[in-house]
């Protein structure tokens, strides 16, 4: 099957309302490797926004508009099969599984056999700079460790797009900045179209991309 055209994530005309108030008005192409910062006053819709495209978004609000991700419409489809992943700030890793077992689950279901799957936690670990990490137990990582495994979980899973909602504002800010790059460069590695929704400026011009500022 040839591959989809890497288009990018468009958010046609897409509003989020909550009780009859627009909370949200977007009208946005992210292309492939570009990551677009989202800021804008708390209780502005900035998360809501991200639930709405990875397709978690509760019933309680109304959304008008359409989600394509690379040439595929996003609306309507359950949220393991938009392809899009999603990486908060408390992403927290399972404490009865060690580091190895927490990103085998990720590894998609196409990949067949014990060994070709370990592979890809392996070349994952590789890529976050923790070769020999596979057995460790979560709770021994540092702060920067685990924000590596928990990104590599969103990869491993091969999605289309990425979102990341205030991903890095638990970690210090030597790690942070550290932490950014190596979230940053993989989106462009992997050329993936990006939303980064934060609270902090110095995330937004760190990514170096276009900003959005919501209103509230
Ligand atoms: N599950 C929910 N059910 C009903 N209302 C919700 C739900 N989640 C959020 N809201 C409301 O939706 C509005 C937007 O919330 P949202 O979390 O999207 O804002 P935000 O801009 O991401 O805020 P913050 O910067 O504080 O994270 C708020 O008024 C919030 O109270």
């Amino acid at each position: 099957m040839p591959e989809a055209a890497k288009n990018g994530l468009e958010l046609h005309d897409v509003r989020v309302r909550l009780d009859g108030r627009e909370l949200v008005a977007v009208d946005l192409t992210i292309a492939p490797g570009e990551i677009v910062t989202l800021m804008g006053p708390s209780g502005s819709g900035k998360s809501s926004l991200l639930g709405h495209i990875c397709g978690t978004l509760p019933d309680a609000f109304e959304v008008t508009g359409q989600v394509v991700l690379d040439g595929r419409v996003l609306d309507g489809l359950a949220p393991q099969d938009r392809h899009v992943g999603i990486l908060f700030q408390d992403d927290l890793l399972f404490p009865h599984l060690s580091v190895g077992g927490n990103l085998a689950f990720a590894v998609p279901a196409h990949i067949k056999g014990r060994a070709a799957r370990r592979a890809r936690v392996e070349a994952a670990l590789g890529s976050a700079e923790m070769d020999g990490f596979y057995d460790r137990d979560p709770a021994t990582l540092s702060g920067g460790q685990r924000a590596r495994v928990a990104l590599m979980r969103v990869l491993l899973s091969e999605p289309c797009a990425l979102l990341l909602d205030e991903p890095f504002s638990k970690l210090d800010s030597g790690l942070r900045s550290q932490i950014r790059s190596v979230v940053f460069d993989l989106c462009r590695k992997n050329s993936l179209p990006t939303l980064m929704v934060t609270h902090d400026p110095e995330d937004g011009a760190a990514a170096g991309g276009r900003v959005i500022e919501l209103r509230g």
